[in-house]
């Protein structure tokens, strides 16, 4: 049995488990009835109950608990256990029963008794620590086996609860590490603890560092420097968007990552060759001078050679098709009564015609209304029905889809056909982790429009690509011009960028200009430019000018009017960049909430994060949840609160009730994280949603996040009323600032692979392993990092693989990967790190 961490104030309590009242299928929490045998405090009853976080316990054995007696509230006196133990047998006789008993299968009692004959008293906890002791009793293999595996894991789950609770673990990391390692749990806490901060999400490298310092690792182990190092890639990659980063940015975190966590000083050059062993392990990737996480670098290859694939085979349609298309275009424009425009009736016609096609527009453009135009004439051009309710024993064919609940939603409405967020489309779990392995779903159906596009990251649009079968048409709409997604790449500007791939931009605008100064707004900003009418009031919106500390009244003022106005509050957004700050969006939520939804006396409330949240609160859902069918960045209510100590919760926990346009969803305190108080949203958060009015402050408060992507998403998100507040001067800012392009491959990738229109060559197998080798001290040979990716080899398994060595004179150059950088790309990567803040921040 390990040592349990006893301490001089901890009670013990010795009992037979009566009873699991309650366990929580999530995590190890249980609560349990014990008879009681012996306790080190005063009871005088005969059963008490206890509460913890506890492996498999099971009814009818007999555990010794440490912990201390607690008063609750509701339920009096219960102990509550911080570590357990199953009282394993002590007597002769007792171990001899265990063992001949039904859990190890063929050891008799003849046998149990031969074992405790020869290793006495102690038999089970010798056998636990050294296997070898079965040697000396000649027993069958197949005893051997049955003894030792059932030993191990009636122990095994239990004293990993326990090691994992005594490294401070709460109850939902002990069972996602438990879950993860299953069985080789300790061996990874106690051989390499940093996996945990590689594999788990949630545990940082400082968590695992400190676990590894209680073990005595050496602060100058290998396993310790490449952590650091990984954790600094997967930081550049995560909190900038960017999917490659470079030697310098990576060995500068690193360093700062590891003195921070230990005040012990390491070299330059230590570090540096663990970036290159870490490189050789294959966990990252070098090329050039760009490093990449492994997941990141082959997923921006699957992309190429998955569009490369759908690309390869031509849409099958007869000559006669073909010359019906302009009529047929036009039949659908007389149905919906309009007159398609040049550029929108040649995407349409391109859509048809294409596996791929990419359609890129501001507001008002006519991208639903060319959406509407694909579905109808694939329909007749295919003879389909787009009733589905004649598709009783089939799929749908024509897939509609987009990356949050609420462009799903529009979607639906303005086609009125099913439309499903992408997660839901592959199945996806919101906490799959990138590395969560190949999916095998394939996708059936003849037609895929996504619509949002901007907002799909690598990591989504590999997946859904992978699930594309190559008979699929695949129609990607969205506005390049918004802000990317909130996950590493670029992809929608990545794959316009790239002309070889068939799109169309529109650029005229539909909308009646009459009604809507807002979209000529929106089309200035894009532009460039700030119109002289930005800050005179027109029929849909207006500006107040104030300084940041005047923003709270101004919105109170604003949202009251509105009121007055009879505008419902689901209708009001207000949007800020940023969370901090007199202006920012925590204190204009707490402002909003005391003018909105005020505590009364009568109704309940809950605290959380310094938050409080009341029945009536508008919240902002801040992940994607496909369990509860619920999205990042969808608006909710809460619609009711149900405390622990309630009479009829059964599970006495608390629970916040909300609503999400109709979807009913519990969320226990364990959620609660994935809220947010939602009268002001961040601009980010807002990106595939519209309000009929959005209230919108910016003052030079704001300054490092203020960019022209920014300006022009929030304008774009006011369906028919825009106020703009603030500093006249932070508007002009904001459309000054162009935002710094992620460093993302995907365009080079798709460059080497699919050749453009006309000019398709013999294609060169392509590989991903690339040798490179620094020839000059301080400089990586500059043919390597110049290597055409075309000369190179991709296996087909996909296991791709990095050899860099950068080795200078048997030494590793501390400036490896910095060749060629110049002050200007350490500019770019401080500016990155600068929007980065600004996703981390909404994200
Ligand atoms: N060819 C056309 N003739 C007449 N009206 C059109 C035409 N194309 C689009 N419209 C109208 O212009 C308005 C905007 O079109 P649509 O909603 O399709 O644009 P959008 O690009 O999807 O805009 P948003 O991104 O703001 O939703 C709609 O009222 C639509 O009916």
């Amino acid at each position: 049995m390990m040592a349990i961490n006893d301490s001089a104030s901890e009670q013990k309590l010795v009992g037979k488990i009566q009873a699991i009242f309650f366990e929580n299928q999530e995590n190890f929490y249980k609560v349990i009835q014990v008879k009681v045998s012996n306790s080190s405090f005063k009871w005088d009853e005969d059963q008490i109950v206890v509460t913890g976080n506890f492996a498999e316990v099971n009814e009818g054995e007999e555990y010794q608990f440490s912990g201390k007696l607690v008063e609750h509230p509701r339920y009096g006196q219960q102990f509550q256990a911080n570590n357990y133990q199953s009282q394993l047998p002590t007597t002769r006789t007792g171990i001899i029963n265990y063992l001949a008993g039904e859990n190890f299968p063929g050891i008799g009692q003849r046998t149990a008794e031969k074992i405790v004959a020869q290793l006495g008293d102690q038999a089970i906890e010798k056998i636990l620590a050294d296997e070898n002791v079965l040697k000396q009793l000649n027993l069958k293999p197949k005893q051997q086996q049955s003894l030792l595996e059932n030993l191990r894991s009636d122990n095994g789950m239990q004293q990993v609860v326990i090691e994992l609770n005594h490294f401070g673990f709460g109850n939902q990391l002990t069972a996602t590490i438990y879950n993860h390692f299953r069985e080789k749990t300790l061996d990874v806490l106690h051989q390499d603890p940093y996996r945990l901060a590689l594999e788990i999400n949630g545990i940082g490298f400082k968590r695992a560092d400190q676990i590894a310092e209680q073990m005595e690792l050496a602060a100058d182990d290998p396993k310790r420097l490449q952590a650091a190092l990984y954790q600094s890639v997967f930081d550049s990659c995560y909190t900038s968007g960017n999917i490659y980063t470079d030697a310098e940015t990576v060995l500068e975190q690193a360093m700062s990552l590891l003195l921070n966590s230990r005040r012990v000083s390491l070299s330059d050059q230590q570090v540096a060759e663990q970036l290159v062993a870490l490189a050789s392990s294959g966990r990252i990737v070098v090329e050039d001078h760009r490093i990449y996480l492994r997941y990141y670098y082959e997923a921006e290859w699957k992309i190429a050679e998955n569009l490369k694939n759908l690309l390869t085979k031509k849409v099958d349609l007869s000559a006669e098709q073909l010359e019906a298309l302009p009529k047929l275009v036009d039949q659908i424009a007389s149905q919906l009564q309009i007159s398609y425009g040049v550029e929108q009736a040649k995407a349409i016609g391109q859509a048809l015609q294409n596996r791929l096609f990419l359609l890129t527009g501001g507001p008002g453009t006519g991208k639903t209304t060319i959406i509407n135009g694909i579905v109808a004439s694939f329909a007749a051009l295919h003879d389909l029905s787009l009733d589905p309710n004649e598709y009783s024993d089939e799929d749908f064919p024509i897939l509609l889809a987009a990356p949050t609940g609420r462009a799903a939603k529009k979607m639906k409405e303005t086609t009125g056909l099913p439309a499903a967020t992408i997660h839901r489309l592959l199945g996806l779990n919101g906490s799959d982790a990138p590395e969560s392995g190949e999916q095998d779903l394939t996708l059936s159906g003849q037609l895929l429009i996504v619509d949002e596009m901007s907002m799909v990251d690598t990591e989504l649009f590999n997946k859904l690509l992978a699930a594309v079968p190559p008979s699929m048409q695949l129609v990607l709409v969205g506005d390049q011009d918004q802000l990317p997604s909130v996950g590493p790449g670029r992809v929608f500007a990545d794959l316009l960028a790239c002309s070889q791939l068939p799109q169309i931009r529109l650029n005229k605008i539909y909308r009646q200009q009459k009604t809507s100064s807002i979209i000529s707004l929106a089309h200035a900003i894009k532009q460039g430019k700030l119109p002289d009418t930005t800050f005179k009031n027109q029929p849909d919106r207006s500006f107040i000018a104030c300084q940041a500390n005047q923003i709270q009244v101004a919105v109170q003022q604003i949202i009251t009017h509105a009121q007055k106005k009879q505008l419902p509050l689901s209708d009001i957004q207000i949007l800020a960049p940023m969370y901090r700050g007199s202006a920012g969006i925590d204190h204009l939520n707490q402002v909003l909430q005391q003018l909105l939804n005020p505590p009364s006396s009568s109704s309940k409330e809950v605290i959380f994060n310094q938050q409080h949240f009341r029945i009536g609160d508008k919240v902002l859902h801040l992940v994607n949840s496909p369990e509860f069918n619920v999205f990042n960045g969808d608006l909710g209510r809460i619609t009711g609160i149900i405390l622990a100590k309630e009479k009829d919760n059964e599970d006495h926990q608390d629970k916040l009730v909300l609503d999400f346009d109709g979807n009913q969803v519990t969320y226990l305190r364990k959620d609660w994280l994935k809220i947010k108080l939602a009268y002001c949203i961040s601009i980010h958060k807002a990106q595939g949603s519209e309000f009929k009015l959005v209230i919108l402050p910016l003052v030079r408060q704001y300054r490092r996040m203020l960019n022209r992507n920014l300006l022009y998403t929030a304008v774009t998100r006011a369906k028919s009323l825009l106020v703009l507040l603030g500093e006249p001067v932070a508007y002009q800012e904001a459309v000054a600032h162009l935002a710094v392009n992620r460093q993302t491959s995907l365009q080079q990738r798709i460059g080497e692979l699919i050749k453009p229109i006309g000019k398709v060559k013999k294609q060169t197998e392509l590989t991903l392993e690339t040798k490179v080798v620094a020839e000059e001290k301080g400089a990586l040979k500059p043919s390597s990092a110049k290597k055409d990716v075309t000369e190179l080899d991709a296996p087909k398994d996909g296991n791709f693989r990095l050899t860099a060595e950068l080795i200078v004179d048997g030494q590793i150059d501390p400036l490896i990967g910095m060749n060629g950088i110049t002050p200007t790309d350490f500019q770019q990567v401080i500016n990155c790190q600068d929007q980065t803040r600004m996703d981390i921040e909404n994200s």
